[in-house]
């Protein structure tokens, strides 16, 4: 395989409903989609999760962009390879920036598969034929806002309800939304909003038999995240503290983490995504697909990934249309019943509605 040309596009989606998280407000998702094309002329497509700003990760679109133009596009461009795990071979003289590597690796992974006449799901060694996916729900102005979405994704039959808790807005809420729901499958997404000085308000959580509390402390820890973890009965799942398989290893040694939250920017690709599950299954730390308001080519990477084995937990990957008014893959991605049908068709196994992408378009580059 060698690819020969490659365009990156910026595009403005408007997402259905505002995103909040402890972090702020998101109205639009500006993100890059990568198209790259190998020398038989096959054609696969990546995305990068970077946010227009650096509030997740120290990562951006403009930061992606750069380093795919000026260091990742000119490593690949040309070059002979043979397995998209050379990918990240390829990127390991470039320190960190996970979403910018991941953006190009995922678009040869697509590449990959369709030369190989599998589905990505396939080539990554997933087996499932059907995803099990939850939905996450941003901070709402109200709880009596937040409970009448919950009873909504709760009808709609996801398997999991992911919301987000800070400082003020955590335990009430939690206790709430228990009572009316002491059933369902619930969790809580902390966003590094809390300190170990906050250990004794985050242990009354376990009153609310949370499937888990995801990243509660600093996103740069797994110190303080061993040492919460012995004061909590919830599991405590990190996300932003593992940006690899080593990370992964620490935090489970540690005892930081019962369950990792796995994002494929995050990790810099489906590579290091797939020793992160394989490490973690072999270690009984079950892992499930976190979401970044993907489009639906990301959100197509992240079904296919979440068809490993030990992707045993519902994750973020909810349906096209909780996001977008008109998404950018034929057929959208739709999740019934908390179940998502994975594509069999080869490569990432949905089409690309390259209208909708340029109605989307606000900056194209070719490389070659
Ligand atoms: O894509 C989705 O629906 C999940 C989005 C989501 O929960 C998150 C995206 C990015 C940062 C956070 O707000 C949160 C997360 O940390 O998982
Ligand atoms: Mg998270």
């Amino acid at each position: 395989m060698k690819i020969v040309n490659i365009t990156i596009r910026q595009l403005k989606m408007k997402l259905k409903d505002p995103f909040t998280t402890s972090f702020g407000t998101f109205t639009d998702r500006d993100f890059l989609v990568l198209e790259a094309q190998d020398q038989d002329g096959t054609i696969g497509w990546g995305e990068s999760v970077a946010f227009h700003s650096p509030w997740y990760n120290e990562e951006t679109l403009q930061t992606n962009w750069h380093m795919l133009e000026d260091f990742l596009i000119p490593l690949l461009l040309n070059k002979e390879i043979h397995h998209p795990d050379e990918v990240s071979e390829l990127f390991a003289p470039i320190r960190k920036n996970n979403m910018a590597k991941s953006t190009v690796e995922g678009a040869v992974w697509d590449i990959y598969a369709q030369q190989t006449n599998q589905p990505l799901a396939s080539a990554l060694g997933g087996t499932r034929e059907k995803i099990e996916v939850g939905i996450s729900i941003g901070i709402q102005q109200s709880i009596e806002e937040l409970v009448e979405l919950v009873d909504g994704y709760v009808k709609e039959g996801y398997k999991r309800i992911k919301v987000k808790i800070k400082p003020g807005w955590d335990l009430e809420v939690m206790r709430i939304l228990r009572n009316t729901f002491p059933d369902v499958a619930m969790m809580a997404d902390a966003n590094s909003a809390y300190r170990l000085e906050d250990a004794e308000l985050l242990k009354q959580l376990d009153a609310f038999n949370l499937t888990m509390i995801e990243q509660p402390l600093a996103s740069d820890d797994i110190i303080d995240h061993a040492q919460l973890q012995k004061m909590l009965e919830t599991p405590i799942c990190l996300d932003e503290s593992i940006h690899s398989l080593e990370d992964a290893r620490k935090a489970v040694e540690l005892g930081s983490t019962k369950i990792i939250n796995i994002k494929i920017g995050r990790v810099g690709g489906l590579t290091e995504a797939k020793k992160i599950h394989d490490y973690c299954a072999a270690n009984g730390i079950p892992v499930w697909c976190g979401g970044m308001l993907e489009s639906g080519i990301g959100r197509a990477h992240n079904v296919a990934l979440t068809t490993l084995s030990n992707f045993t937990l519902p994750g973020d990957t909810a349906s096209s249309n909780r996001y977008w008014d008109k998404d950018i893959i034929k057929p959208e991605v739709v999740s019934k019943n908390g179940y998502i049908n994975v594509p069999q068709a080869a490569g990432i196994g949905y089409e690309i509605d390259r209208e909708a992408v340029e109605s989307f378009t606000v900056v194209k580059k070719h490389y070659k």
